[in-house]
């Protein structure tokens, strides 16, 4: 078996791993290589790092390496039936309809209603000048054009008399922290909440469906997908499990990419050189080529803000460990990893190895330019996962990022302060809140490329 670290009885180094878990997984890699098992509380979590390591992981089968086993603490969020609390096969073919509802022509629609909702956003809530918390903001856009992308118009009539969906989706996260993976279930305040808040998004997206199922009115939209989507036997999801999936892909690509939206933000304006090329990427597609207008062929060509959002991920993973648990035993080496033992891999560690990519800690998005493309080892880049279970929201969650950021940098001058320090304290980690921002709205709207060479324009 791979070495193990945590010695103290019971406890192991759990004490460790809840204080600072990266700063332990990065120090036992350090020390004794690239499979290890920390021991916690009883839990037994081998960490495969780098490249080699990760193949392993990605390329297990389910039978060997369950998610379903791993991920079931999200149940109290997704709901019974859903996903990873179903069936092996169940689960196949619902994360087939997600697939379906998330293909190109639909992410080709999703552009519109993006760059709509989020000039609605800021034309209502943010006017000539002011500060904002650019997390809390984001997480406020987020929510609302993805649950406009996945929901259609519907969404908008629905949260009229509902209470705030980002307040709502705030108290589920709050839930899903590093205890309730160990003990979902425990009576704690947190997971009280988190259950209250799920019955009322629930009984949200429970009445949008059972009004498109009054209504003859056509859609197409992703829950439209999941309402006419047939398993093999030809039988239908019910309503519940439709407003689980809905639940779960809102879950899955919010907090993700409004945190990966704000790392930009931060990235961009403390890398003065990079803005200018995103301003011009701005200039030349959007406003020369289309009159302002951000249209999907236009986003597909912004390729340095691609690459800065793809660098963002690579340096802050939202994800920072995912999991499966080993039902045969697997080898890695000279090492049998037993059934029984957690198996995990870190996307915030592996991602930091100079072996893997030069100079690891610095921001440096050319490292994804073609020509010399740093990503190439396969299961290097894990910021979206790989292998079967990969991220089928990957091109949506950038799309989402880079329509905000062509709005926002159109509409606005914005100040940042340096970048934040990440906060590990969630399961999906994002910066360390407050994120500050100032803002003043462009005396023209971006009708020329500008870009002041002063670095201490951008920042505060
Ligand atoms: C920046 C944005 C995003 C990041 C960094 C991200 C990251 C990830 C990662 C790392 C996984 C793999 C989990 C594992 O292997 O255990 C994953 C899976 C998944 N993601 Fe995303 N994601 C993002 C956006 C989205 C969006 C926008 C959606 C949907 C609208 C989405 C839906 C899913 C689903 C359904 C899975 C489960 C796939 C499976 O188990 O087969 N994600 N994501």
């Amino acid at each position: 078996t791979p070495p193990m670290i945590g010695s103290i009885p019971l406890i192991g180094c759990f004490h460790k791993f809840a204080t600072d878990p990266l700063g332990l997984v990065r120090k036992s890699y350090d020390k004794v290589g690239d499979a290890f098992t920390l021991y916690l509380m009883g839990f037994k979590m081998t960490f495969l790092i780098g490249p080699e390591a990760q193949s392993v992981f990605f390329r297990g089968s389910d039978e060997e390496l369950s998610p379903k086993e791993a991920y079931r603490f999200v149940t109290p969020v997704f709901g019974p039936g859903v996903v990873y609390d179903s069936p092996t096969e169940v689960m196949y073919e619902q994360l087939r309809f997600v697939k379906d509802g998330l293909v190109l022509s639909q992410l080709k629609k999703s552009v519109g209603i993006i760059s709509e909702e989020t000039e609605k956003f800021f034309e209502e809530k943010w006017g000539d000048s002011g500060e904002v918390d650019l997390l809390a903001e984001m997480n406020k856009l987020t929510i609302l054009t993805a649950s406009r992308c996945l929901m259609g118009s519907d969404i908008n009539k629905a949260l009229g008399q509902a209470s705030n969906l980002a307040d709502l989706y705030h108290e589920l996260e709050e839930g899903l922290n590093p205890i309730s993976f160990f003990f979902p279930n425990l009576p704690l305040p947190s997971f009280a909440k988190r259950d209250a808040a799920r019955a009322k998004v629930a009984a949200i997206f429970d009445s949008i469906i059972k009004a498109r199922r009054r209504s003859t009115e056509p859609r197409d939209d992703v829950l439209q997908v999941l309402m006419t989507s047939k398993y093999k036997d030809g039988s239908v999801l019910d309503d519940e499990k439709i407003v689980g999936l809905m639940i779960g892909l809102l879950f899955a690509g919010q907090h993700t990419s409004s945190i990966t939206s704000t790392w930009a933000g931060f990235y961009m304006f403390n890398n003065p050189e990079y803005l200018e090329q995103v301003l011009k990427e701005i200039n030349d597609y959007h406003v020369e080529e289309n009159n302002g207008e951000i249209n999907f062929d236009g986003l597909r060509k912004m390729t340095r803000l691609e690459t800065i959002i793809r660098e963002v991920l690579r340096l802050h993973p939202p994800l920072i460990f995912l999991m499966r648990k080993v039902m045969e035993p697997i080898t890695y080496k000279d090492f049998t990893i037993p059934a029984g033992h957690l198996v995990a891999v870190s996307p915030a560690v592996g991602m930091r190895l100079d072996s893997v990519f030069k100079n690891a800690n610095e921001f440096n998005p050319k490292r994804f330019d073609p020509e010399n493309d740093e990503s190439k080892t396969p299961f290097s880049y894990i910021a979206f996962g790989g292998g079967k279970h990969g991220c089928p929201g990957e091109n949506f969650g950038i799309l989402q990022i880079k329509t905000i950021w062509s709005v926002l940098l159109q509409k606005y001058d914005l100040k940042l302060g340096s970048v934040p320090k990440p906060d590990y304290t969630n399961l999906v980690a994002g910066p360390q809140a407050p994120c500050k921002i100032t803002y003043t709205r462009k005396q023209k709207y971006f009708n020329k490329y500008r870009f002041n060479p002063n670095p201490s324009f951008y920042t505060n």
